[in-house]
């Protein structure tokens, strides 16, 4: 039997997919994995601590190999970070699985990501920075996603309860 996430969430920083994808596994009854968490564990440290000691490229390679075991070991629900459809190889790994996109307009995203603690991208300026990122990604999330979920003005459980629906046979 092939091993494979029920569902993959893909979208811009604040989106919602750790929330989300929590809420998710928990409605689903299956594990939820994150590729940030798993790549925090691996290194030892949190991610803002990754990008000031080795960097960005050094964060990339590391989220490649969480996004490639996650894809082939877990069973649940799996997150992915915001940018992680960046690199082509993950965009390829993605062929063929359930990945939905949860969408998010940039006011509703700034208000969640606040002053980007946590996410060192975002650490100079959060609005101008996310919406150049939303610019950037919007059409390889699209290119992933084999469904889209709109999250505005809506609460996690809500969310999560539409996507749980849309995973029924
Ligand atoms: N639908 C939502 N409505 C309101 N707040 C949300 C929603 N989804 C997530 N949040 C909040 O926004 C912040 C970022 O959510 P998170 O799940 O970490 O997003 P992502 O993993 O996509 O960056 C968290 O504080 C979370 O509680
Ligand atoms: O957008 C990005 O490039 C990033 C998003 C973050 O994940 P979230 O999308 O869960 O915030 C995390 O992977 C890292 O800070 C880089
Ligand atoms: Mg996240």
């Amino acid at each position: 039997m092939s091993t494979r996430p029920v569902c993959v969430l893909v979208g811009a920083p604040g989106s919602g997919k750790t929330t989300v994808g929590r809420a998710l596994a928990a409605a689903l009854g299956v594990g939820f994995r994150d590729t940030d968490g798993d790549i925090e564990q691996l290194a030892g440290k949190p991610i803002p601590e990754i990008f000031v000691d080795e960097g960005e490229e050094h964060f990339r390679t590391l989220e490649r190999a969480a996004v490639a075991a996650g894809l082939a070991s877990h069973t649940g629900v799996l997150a992915l970070g915001g940018g992680a459809i960046l690199a082509e190889e993950n965009r390829a790994a993605l062929v063929g699985h359930t990945v939905v996109h949860l969408s998010v307009e940039l006011s509703d995203a700034v208000k969640r990501v606040g002053l980007g603690a946590g996410r060192p991208l975002l650490a100079l300026n959060p609005r101008a920075t996310l919406r150049h990122l939303m610019e950037q990604r919007r059409p390889l999330y699209a290119e992933v996603a084999t469904a889209t979920v709109l999250t505005d003005g809506r609460t996690p459980e809500e969310i999560a309860t539409e996507i749980a629906a849309l995973l029924k046979p």
